[in-house]
């Protein structure tokens, strides 16, 4: 069978927003109007069509992101749903990494927020072509030229308006089209409500011309023809300034703006008309890259059927009905169900059992999939996100993705032996879902310890353990993920000799370690020469070695970004084995770290709380006693914005703190910013805790 829709048709794309900004207010009617979704779900009611995980209604917010079909205008819409919270942000990343367009949502009321901010720049990281979309134009204190001014200020973004509401609260009647230099007016509030074409209100008539005037000359700028003619006198048709805007933000020349209120039904049909005209399709990005298994060599997949199949997995979900289901985005190529396809991350084969489209609220068993596709693949075991499938005679990888380290724990304690299987079973389904959810067992305690990226993540996967797995448990407190480091470079010789009745043991070693540049990891090299340590004795230095970057000599936490070199030793003929080394080697790094003057290291977050004026004061007094250096005070609104860096094992409880001193009127977002080194005292006091 053909394809249904050729692939310049495609628009893959993805809605990104701060938390409650209306992102699946917006995704629902997209998904209502485009004549997918027949049921609309208000989201205060629990019911949104997107929002089906229990644990996902019950908290209002958007935690797995679901990949929806649906078609407009003839073009194909896949829709990306990208969670909004802080502690998610790896989800959104990682469907980032998949998408050729996004649009960003703000609150018309609220403007560009920390969250909006994180994945602005997540979208800029990934070089995503995005429109912005300012909804709640009907709320109180909508304001759509400051959320304009915010893109500005904010995030360094290149807005230029494409529409103008008008109206706006509760008088929010419709928009004015800038390409068109028509009104567009909604008769009600209503669903299904009809909108009409008018001419554009007389006291608009001025601010229209003028942001027309802006929006032409900054789309002509993209084309000398187009150029050319304007500087004539000629107005650009309605065909060419699409096409120059088209250009524009897929070059990220400027970010087109249009507004809405997705709640009160209107904007939604004009901005599904942008998606289509506006962002790209798989044709206008750059062809992935990746590298050749037979030959190493570098290579492009280009957005073709007749190209060699390959996809990227980017989201894995545990299905109550189908089993597991690994959504993918097929890069190049075209794949068939039923077929054998190459992890060739995981060098393993797959066999593509059942391949299903996923719309809104049901679900499509397809034959075939084509070069741009999302689809969702059932039961395969070995793949995990991240990912690479393809050909299984022409091999490659695809870029990888990079997923950011935990920066808390909490240890869990299931009650019984069959809530440990339970536990055991659930945990590594958990892990396969969410790189960014890491689980590990403490060595001394034998505790099983989850690693996530906050407070709030932690909970949620407590809770899919408990509710959907059923496991009963007893849960710690949680705990800051530090780390140890050397401060540095130490040169040690040890000898391990042991002469108790039979073999003895012996090995020497003459290891440097010295601190590499943070965050660049570790990393062990031999530079023997000579056989003063025969090769065969050398896995056993680096086990040795490896033993102890586990857990490190202050409080037991995983030491990083240590070099160590082994540059000469000593053995026996006979008394020397592997084991010998392995054992001297770990007492040399332990000796090194003593001597190499080692540090703790806790994650730093970077938090941002705005709070009505009248309690400025009592929130950085507050942040300052956590430990908090305050970076920034700003107004935004009539709210005032303190940015601020403080480590994490000063913002336990923090929520609860200041929504009390603030009768609940202040909010905060956090998010990791990177490791700094425990002040001596602090250090002192964790030291304490884990002897
Ligand atoms: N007044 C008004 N309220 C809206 C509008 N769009 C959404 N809301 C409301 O804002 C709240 C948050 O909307 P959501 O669609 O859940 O926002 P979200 O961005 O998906 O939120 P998360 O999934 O938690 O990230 C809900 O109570 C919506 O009813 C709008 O256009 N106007």
């Amino acid at each position: 069978m053909p394809r249904s829709h050729p692939i310049e048709d495609y628009r893959n794309f993805g809605i990104m927003a701060h938390i409650d900004a209306g992102k699946t207010t917006t995704t629902e009617r997209i998904l209502y109007y485009s004549g997918k979704s027949h049921k609309i779900g208000e989201v205060h009611e629990g019911a949104a069509t997107m929002d089906w995980m229990e644990q996902e209604q019950e908290r209002g917010i958007t935690i797995t992101s679901a990949a929806t079909t649906t078609f407009w205008n003839g073009k194909r819409l896949n829709i990306i749903d990208t969670p909004g919270h802080v502690d998610f942000t790896i989800e959104v990343e990682r469907s980032l990494r998949v998408l050729d367009g996004a649009v960003c949502v703000l609150d018309g009321n609220q403007g560009v927020e920390p969250q909006t901010e994180t994945v602005w720049r997540q979208a800029d990281k990934y070089h995503v072509p995005r429109v912005v979309f300012v909804n709640k134009m009907d709320k109180i204190g909508a304001d759509f030229y400051r959320c304009v001014d915010d893109i500005v200020t904010k995030v360094g973004g290149k807005p230029i308006c494409m529409q103008l509401p008008i109206g706006s609260e509760n008088q929010f009647k419709g928009i004015v089209d800038l390409v068109r230099m028509k009104a567009v007016v909604w008769d009600d509030e209503g669903l299904g409500a009809k909108y009409h074409d008018e001419e554009i209100p007389a006291d608009l008539v001025e601010k229209a011309k003028e942001y027309r005037t802006t929006l032409v000359e900054a789309a002509v700028e993209l084309d000398d023809d187009a150029m050319a003619a304007y500087l004539d006198g000629q107005e650009p048709s309605e065909e060419v300034l699409k096409r120059l805007v088209r250009k524009a933000v897929r070059y990220t020349a400027f970010h087109p703006v249009f507004c809405g209120s997705a709640f009160k039904n209107k904007g939604v049909q004009p901005l599904l008309d942008a998606v289509v005209d506006y962002l790209p399709s798989p044709l206008d990005r750059e062809a992935i890259k990746g590298v050749d298994m037979n030959t190493g060599a570098e290579l492009v997949r280009n957005p073709s059927d007749s190209e060699p199949f390959s996809m990227l997995a980017f989201k894995i979900m545990d299905d109550p009905f189908v089993g597991t289901i690994t959504f993918c985005r097929v890069y190049s190529g075209k794949i068939d169900s039923g077929t054998t396809v190459l992890n060739s991350t995981k060098d393993k084969k797959e066999r593509v059992g059942r391949m299903l489209l996923m719309h809104a609220n049901n679900r499509e068993d397809i034959k075939e999939a084509f070069a741009g596709d999302i689809v969702a693949l059932a039961g395969l075991k070995e793949t995990r996100t991240g990912d690479t499938l393809c050909d299984t005679l022409k091999p490659a990888i695809l870029e990888r993705m990079e997923f950011p380290e935990p920066v808390i724990e909490i240890a869990i304690e299931p009650k019984s032996k069959a809530d440990q299987e339970k536990l055991g079973i659930a945990l590594s389904k958990l892990a396969a879902e969410d790189p960014s959810f890491r689980v590990s067992t403490d060595q001394e305690s034998g505790q099983t310890i989850l690693k996530g990226m906050g407070e709030l993540h932690l909970d949620i996967k407590v809770d899919i353990l408990k509710r959907t797995y059923k496991v009963d448990a007893n849960i710690g407190a949680p705990q800051v993920a530090y780390r140890e480091r050397l401060t540095k470079r130490v040169e040690i010789d040890y000898t391990h000799k042991k002469q108790t009745g039979g073999t003895g043991q012996f090995a020497r070693v003459i290891i440097i370690f010295e601190p590499n540049e943070p965050g660049s990891g570790n990393a062990f090299e031999s530079k023997i020469v000579g056989g003063s340590v025969p090769k065969e004795y050398i896995p056993g230095v680096e086990k040795g070695i490896n033993s102890v970057m586990g857990s490190g000599i202050l409080a037991g936490f995983p030491v990083v970004d240590v070099k160590a070199t082994l540059i000469d030793g000593g053995f026996h003929d006979v008394d020397s084995s592997v084991l010998a080394f392995e054992i001297a080697s770990r007492a040399a790094f332990r000796e090194a770290l003593q001597k190499g003057g080692s540090v703790l290291l806790e994650p730093i977050m970077k938090v941002e709380v705005v709070t009505p004026e009248d309690y400025t004061g009592s929130v950085i007094g507050d942040l300052n006693s956590r430990r908090g250096q305050i970076q920034g005070q700003d107004m935004r609104g009539n709210a005032v914005v303190i940015d601020a860096m403080v480590p994490l094992a000063n913002m336990f409880g923090y929520v609860n703190q200041l929504r009390s001193f603030s009768q609940g009127r202040a909010n905060y977002t956090m998010q990791f910013d990177h490791y700094d080194q425990v002040p001596e005292a602090e250090s002192k006091k964790v030291q304490a805790k884990y002897a």
